[in-house]
């Protein structure tokens, strides 16, 4: 595992510890019968950071947020969440935390605001006075107001992901933790999100948002933590890892098969991306790798230093597992 950048919690004497961490694990471990959904998790979540967990399907994001949550006990392991152990002090530290998880459990033939109503009549921080008006600021910050009234049984997956954020937002939070918040959203609701997710950032707020896109954790996120195979393979700074990159040459070619071929001959690594073949350049230069293509008769229609995207770091670190790429980066 490669950590590029760790903060350490500061150990409180008898007082609530001072946070520096808005959340740490130590050695998670989640098992489902033989299954290993999490191992060895050891997260960091410094204070005010938007930090995105990112992997593919599978890969354990889910099941770590459940259990900062206290939705899940691990099967091993710690987990701080605000200063308090989770989960036998989640009375103390939940209340300070908004999440969309899965199945936020909002009853089908309620509307949208009676929804809100009944969550925010849970809330401690709300006196009854106190919740019409924190009803329709959280609807009017997702942009459901319009909807409101309307039934959730007829929600899209995309409102139903919204009423989801407005619960997460009734009240005003140290933490937000969003696990896949833009699913079934179309651009403009995504956009939206991440609108909300600048905002709760800029307003110090810790925000834990989870993804299998890579463009959206680039687009939104200070700080990102690689999950695959249920263990974190990288967490740090999101500019870190993007400069701990190898540097890599983009090379247009018809003769793709051809050309992969060629540089694997050359024990080149390379491979091919949407925007021709990457050819990494941590041991070789551009110069040699076009010539070793032209003398080989590749044809070369152009070539340029590639920029390390999330995408490389992530394919390096998760050596080529499948993962989606939005449309339009
Ligand atoms: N309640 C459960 N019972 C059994 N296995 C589970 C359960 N929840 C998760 N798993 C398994 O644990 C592993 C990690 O799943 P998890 O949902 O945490 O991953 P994820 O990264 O969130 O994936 P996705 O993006 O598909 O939600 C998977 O193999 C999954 O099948």
């Amino acid at each position: 595992m490669s950590t590029l950048s760790t903060e350490t919690a500061t150990a409180g004497g008898g007082a609530p510890p001072a946070v520096s961490l808005a959340a740490r694990t130590r050695g998670l471990r989640k098992l489902y019968r033989s299954t290993v959904a999490v191992d060895h998790v050891d997260l960091d979540v410094p204070a005010g950071a938007v930090l995105g967990m990112l992997g593919p399907n599978g890969s354990g994001k889910t099941t770590t947020i459940r259990m900062l949550l206290g939705l899940v006990r691990p099967t091993a392991g710690e987990v701080e969440l605000l200063g308090h152990a989770m989960p036998d002090e989640a009375g103390k530290a939940l209340p300070d935390v908004g999440a969309l998880v899965e199945g936020p459990g909002f009853h089908p033939f309620l509307s949208g605001r009676e929804n809100l109503h009944r969550l925010a009549a849970a809330e401690p921080r709300l006196s009854t006075s106190d919740i019409p008006g924190a009803v329709d600021g959280a609807l009017e910050r997702v942009n459901l107001t319009d909807a409101a009234n309307r039934r959730y049984r007829g929600y899209s997956l995309g409102m139903k992901q919204r009423l989801g954020l407005a619960a997460a937002l009734l009240v005003p939070r140290r933490m937000v933790v969003l696990d896949e918040p833009t699913n079934g959203l179309d651009p403009a609701g995504t956009r939206e999100i991440r609108k909300i997710i600048a905002e709760l950032h800029a307003s110090g707020v810790t925000v834990v948002v989870s993804s299998h896109l890579l463009a959206e954790v680039e687009a939104t996120c200070t700080h990102v933590a690689v999950l695959h195979a249920g263990t974190v393979v990288a967490q740090g700074e999101l500019e870190e890892l993007l400069n701990s990159g190898s540097p890599a040459l983009l090379v247009s070619t018809p003769d793709t098969e051809k050309a992969i071929e060629t540089l694997r001959e050359s024990r080149i690594p390379s491979r091919l991306t949407p925007e021709g073949i990457r050819a990494d350049l941590s041991t070789s230069s551009a110069p040699e790798v076009l010539e070793i293509l032209v003398k080989a008769g590749v044809p070369v229609y152009e070539a340029r230093r590639a920029r390390t995207g999330l995408e490389d770091v992530f394919a390096r670190l998760t050596q080529d597992e499948p993962v989606d790429e939005e449309a339009g980066r």
